[in-house]
């Protein structure tokens, strides 16, 4: 095997510098490197050259000959060198053989890297004559003084990257310079988030879209990992040679000499030092194209790669989450016009027990189409619009009057009944969603913005969690609603039954907590904390609400007063004492509070959702029973005006039927129930994007911290994505898929069946090393056994 450094960068960013200085490291340390000059228009070298493209043509000539000025002489050049690339450059490499080492110095114009061909034919020449070649790709430190100069920077090394197809390493250089040392360690691994905060405070908030679609391209492509060159400092050079080499495989199939061997325990315990995030952080550009060919042995172990792998990013935009978040309500409707509703109970799919044709339908139209979304098969624009388009077209070929008759039919079912049903399907629907990230994220086909967000951001996975807590806030305000109306009082608190379940999901917490250490299985602390994690958020709160609504009581007022309080103190904490700062931070060392400060501090964050969405569910039942009421008095009283000729605007017969006809005046007609709830909820779903809107200005949304932001995004999407599923509900009302209702009855089961597949999958797969069809194939039948098991476990124990 041959390797070779292709040193490409902006004109003057220090690439016959860096070339001198790994030429002396390496003679320094007794490494055979040669340098092959291929700038035409170099003048002289402070490295010996072992193969000069000026041998072949030179600036000069061309520009003498040719009458032309220097872009254009060198371009010319360049074409030349591509022409005879054969000749010369397959000459100049008979000299070397196995285990030859070349740095290329490249030209500084950057059209060669990032849309002009020759380097590209460059490349795969080398390739096929056998060498490993990695992209440096050289930027001036100075870059760094401004967020929009280091962008650009950022996105020129990105296009070479993309034209080059290679491993690919950036190098700040010039760190002697760089007075705030500290400044540019910052810039090591920017913050996709605060590079985006940056952006937006230099640019008019008309950027403000543009500046998430770069960061979050930037973030996609892994490309803002940085490593400073101090040309002073021996052990930078000796970091930055030991990224190169890993990224190109340099020294595994050679007999290592013990000084090399030295040098990369050297690098690689240095790196460890700094936690497994960096270390594979300085993996990004080998591990962004060979995860597969990495010997991992000889590196991090898969555990540290794999919680590197979901750690440190930005997240998604609010639409993205908003579509993957409505998209099941979509599908639900596509699946019930999939069943025709003029199919009777005795069609193929109306059984009331599941079969495997109907189940493969619902897995078919509600579960698959998430899996592909997901997994990147699909945008989830592309999944809305086409589910849109085949919905629309089924409903096209279905007699519109079959609905309306089975509207009718349903309209006797009570508005509070309509909206239960409607949480439940969302419920469900978000278990779905969950159960398919969670192991879908180990996955490189999973797009990495679905994934958490490390610090400020809004991923899908951040969505997920907030929802959870959300959704079954809502979920007890309308069944504690629905409890006093049906008792006329408030009822007693369920003392017995809260006290257990949050003593069962303590004593899951920290069965998982076992499982993980035991098994040495991957856990991404900066998410809850050390030992941490979300069954003992979920038992906290089931804890606390024995406080409230257990022991103060709970009604709309309560319960949205106490949530709104506990917000605001909580924001005020991370705002005004710096806790967001303690919660971002990786320092968790010295104490237990320290090492699960994300769990701990993001609690009365959870707390307040938890509250608010509780309050939000009785208010909403309490709206379902106004507008049922409204509408029967409205009924009743222009019943009563009918009887006594008022409000009449005309009687007459219809010809066909020869029944009566009465029409009222349009001011006496009441909007129908369904609508006035539908336009409620949407109301309040409108104000909490609103007060999202505003919050997020002062901080925006960390999910590590559950601050206001992320509370309000939470409270925001969970009453619009409810609403969303009720509308459908009564657009086009029908049972529940089977799928769908089994979720439902046993949510906690198959989260941790979810979860325990998901532990079992990592240890048979090295999931960073699967191509996306096999990631997809995996997640599919992970997905078809939960949801099966699920179906068969509620036709064995039916829900009472
Ligand atoms: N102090 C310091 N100066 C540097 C460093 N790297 C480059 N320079 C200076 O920056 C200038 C340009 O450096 P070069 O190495 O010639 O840059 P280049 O990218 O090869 O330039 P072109 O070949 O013209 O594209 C020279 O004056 C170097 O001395 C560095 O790490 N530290």
């Amino acid at each position: 095997m041959k390797f070779a450094q292709l040193v490409v960068g902006p004109a003057g960013s220090g690439k016959s510098t860096y070339c001198e200085t790994i030429k002396n490291h390496c003679d320094a340390i007794n490494r055979s490197v040669h340098v092959v000059n291929l700038d035409p228009a170099a003048e002289e070298f402070k490295y010996p050259v072992s193969a000069d493209v000026r041998d072949l043509i030179t600036l000069d000539d061309v520009m003498q000959e040719l009458q032309l000025g220097p872009n254009g002489g060198l371009l010319y050049c360049m074409e030349y060198l591509e022409d005879n690339l054969e000749e010369w450059l397959g000459g100049e490499l008979q000299a070397y053989g196995d285990d030859d080492y070349l740095l290329f110095d490249c030209p500084g114009q950057i059209e060669l890297y990032s849309h002009l061909s020759v380097f590209k034919t460059f490349v795969d020449y080398l390739k096929r004559d056998g060498w490993q070649i990695c992209v440096v790709y050289c930027l001036d430190s100075q870059f760094t003084s401004e967020m929009p100069k280091f962008i650009a920077g950022t996105l020129q090394a990105l296009s070479a990257m993309v034209q080059l197809e290679l491993p690919h390493v950036n190098v700040l250089t010039k760190a002697d310079l760089c007075k705030d040392k500290q400044g540019l360690e910052a810039f090591r691994f920017p913050d996709p988030s605060e590079m985006r905060h940056e952006l937006d405070k230099q640019t008019g908030p008309h950027f403000r879209r543009l500046n998430d679609a770069v960061v979050q391209l930037l973030d996609d492509f892994a490309m803002v990992t940085f490593t400073p060159l101090d040309i002073n400092d021996e052990e930078s050079v000796e970091e930055l040679l030991l990224q190169i080499d890993m990224a190109i495989q340099y020294g595994e199939d050679q007999e290592v000499k013990t000084q090399e061997l030295g040098d990369i325990g050297r690098g690689l315990s240095g790196a460890a030092a700094r936690g497994p995030r960096h270390w594979v952080r300085l993996q990004r550009p080998a591990l962004q194209r060979c995860w597969a060919s990495i010997p991992v042995a000889s590196m991090a172990s898969l555990r540290e790669q794999k919680e590197a792998f979901v750690s440190g990013h930005s997240g998604t935009t609010l639409e993205e989450v908003t579509l993957l978040a409505t998209a099941p309500v979509l599908l639900l409707l596509l699946w019930r016009l999939a069943r025709h509703p003029a199919a009777g109970s005795s069609g193929l799919f109306h059984t009331a027990q599941p079969t495997a044709t109907g189940l493969a339908l619902e897995f078919g139209v509600l579960v698959w189409p998430l899996v592909a979304a997901l997994m990147g098969l699909v945008t989830p624009a592309g999944l809305m619009g086409t589910a849109a388009l085949l919905a629309l077209a089924l409903f096209a070929t279905q007699h519109s009057a079959e609905w309306q008759q089975r509207r009718r039919s349903t309209q006797r079912r009570p508005l509070t009944e309509a909206l239960r049903e409607s949480l439940s399907g969302y419920r469900a629907a978000l278990m779905l969603v969950t159960l398919i990230a969670i192991l879908g994220v180990d996955f490189p086909a999973f797009p990495r913005r679905f994934a958490k967000a490390e610090t400020f951001g809004t991923g899908l996975m951040d969505a997920g969690v907030g929802s959870f807590v959300a959704a079954s806030g809502l979920a007890h305000g309308l069944a504690a609603a629905a409890r006093a109306a049906a008792s006329g009082t408030q009822r007693r608190f369920p003392w017995r039954r809260e006290g257990g379940r949050a003593a069962a999901l303590l004593a899951l917490g920290l069965a998982r907590l076992a499982a993980t250490r035991a098994a040495d299985y991957q856990s991404h602390a900066s998410e809850y904390g050390t030992h941490w994690n979300f069954f003992l958020t979920l038992a906290a709160l089931r804890l606390l609400s024995l406080v409230l609504p257990g022991a103060l009581g709970g009604s709309v007022a309560v319960e949205g007063a106490a949530g709104a309080a506990l917000l605001a103190a909580h924001q005020c904490g991370l705002s005004v004492w710096s806790l967001i700062d303690v919660v971002h931070s990786d320092e968790r060392a010295g104490s237990w509070l320290r090492a699960n400060k994300e769990g701990l501090l993001s609690l009365p964050g959870y707390w307040a959702l938890q509250l608010l969405g509780a309050a939000a569910g009785r208010l909403a039942y309490s709206w379902a029973v106004a507008a049922a009421r409204t509408s029967a008095a409205a009924g009743r009283s222009r019943r009563s005006s009918i009887g006594s000729g008022e409000n009449c605007s005309s009687f007459s017969s219809s010809s066909s039927s020869g029944r009566l006809r009465i029409h009222t005046k349009a001011a006496a007609t009441p909007l129908a129930p369904q609508l006035r709830l539908l336009w409620q909820l949407g109301g309040a779903s409108l104000a909490l994007w609103a007060a999202y809107w505003v919050t997020a200005q002062l901080q925006p949304v960390s999910r590590r911290a559950c601050n206001a932001a992320y509370v309000l995004w939470m409270l925001a999407l969970n009453v619009q994505t409810v609403t969303a599923f009720l509308a459908a509900d009564l657009a086009l009302p029908g049972t529940a898929p089977f799928i769908l209702s089994a979720l439902n009855s046993a949510m906690l089961p198959v989260f941790l069946a979810g979860n325990l597949l998901t532990g079992l999958v990592n240890m048979a797969v090295n999931t960073l090393a699967a191509s996306d069809a096999a990631a997809r194939a995996i997640v599919a039948t992970y997905t078809a056994v939960l949801c099966g098991g699920a179906v068969a476990a509620a036709q064995r124990w039916p829900h009472k």
